[in-house]
């Protein structure tokens, strides 16, 4: 077998089944140091499924994941903690602990559940919110807080982990245009330090802003796996959403997506 010495993560024909039908089928990847990966696709193509694969939660039907050159599944909870954290689309904490014990809940994984923090994890903790600009919600409650500063605080915990690889299930989802911003701004830190992110999103303009690499996911399968620019096409848009759009162009090599105008609806311009 071949096996890319630099890849944090690998997929080797991930397939997965449930209840006799295909979620996932074929699914190989190698995700490298430094690059922040989007995963695209319409809802229930298996995004989420693929990301619960490549973390361990999912055991797949057949194929593997490797994490450098260790089958995942030989790897204890926390040796793969160790290696990867990950921020979930659907957050949920049955006791009121306060934001900075949540964010120190990643520590654990690196000191083990019968060891208080220590300082250098609480400023840890307190570096993540910072960057993350979270700061003042640090002393709240986490039941009181409103649900786009849980997904601040999912993510710092997750930072707060401090592993080669981080995947998040749609982590720009439900966060003000500001936040999505700048946290778009700490992903690209964090690979500019060579660890790798994976993140599912449903809106290419994320991955167009911020990723090095997009995967189409369609149907389970691997539609396409390429840079940004190659792949988020007007016609791969299209095949995947079913909707038109243009393409725009902007400074600094970016661009951005519109939707093509629809046909206005004939009472309205009745009524007009
Ligand atoms: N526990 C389960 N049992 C059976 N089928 C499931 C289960 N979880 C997910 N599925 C199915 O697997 C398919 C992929 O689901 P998945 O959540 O991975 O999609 P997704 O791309 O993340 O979707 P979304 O964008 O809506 O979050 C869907 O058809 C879904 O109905």
């Amino acid at each position: 077998m071949n096996c890319d010495p630099d890849s944090l993560l690998r997929a080797e024909g991930l397939t997965f089944d449930r209840q006799g039908r295909a979620i996932l089928r074929g699914v190989d990847l190698t995700i490298g140091p430094g690059e922040i990966v989007a995963l695209l696709g319409a809802n229930g193509a298996g995004k989420t499924t693929l990301l619960r694969l490549l973390m361990g939660f999912l055991k797949p039907s057949s194929g593997r994941v490797l994490v450098g050159k260790t089958a995942l599944a030989t790897l204890s909870a926390r040796e793969s903690a160790q290696q990867l954290a990950y921020v979930a689309q659907v957050h949920t904490i049955a006791f009121p602990y306060l934001v900075r014990d949540v964010v120190l809940l990643g520590r654990l994984p690196r000191n083990g559940l019968l060891h208080a923090p220590k300082d250098a994890d609480h400023v840890m903790a307190q570096t993540v919110l910072e960057q993350l600009g979270i700061s003042h919600l640090a002393e709240r409650p986490y039941s009181e807080i409103s649900g786009g500063e849980r997904q601040l605080t999912m993510i710092a915990r997750a930072l707060a982990q401090a592993t080669p690889v981080l995947i998040m299930d749609e982590p720009l989802s439900g966060l003000d245009y500001g936040y999505q911003i700048r946290l778009i701004d700490q992903l690209e830190h964090l690979a500019s330090e060579r660890r790798s992110l994976v993140m599912s999103t449903h809106h290419p303009e994320h991955a167009l802003w911020s990723a090095t690499r997009v995967i189409l996911l369609r149907d389970g399968m691997i539609e396409a796996d390429g840079p940004p620019e190659d792949v988020l096409t007007a016609q791969a848009i299209r095949r995947l959403y079913d909707v038109d759009v243009l393409r725009l162009e902007g400074p600094e090599g970016r661009s951005t997506f519109l939707p093509k105008r629809r046909q206005r609806i004939a009472s309205v311009d009745a009524a007009e």
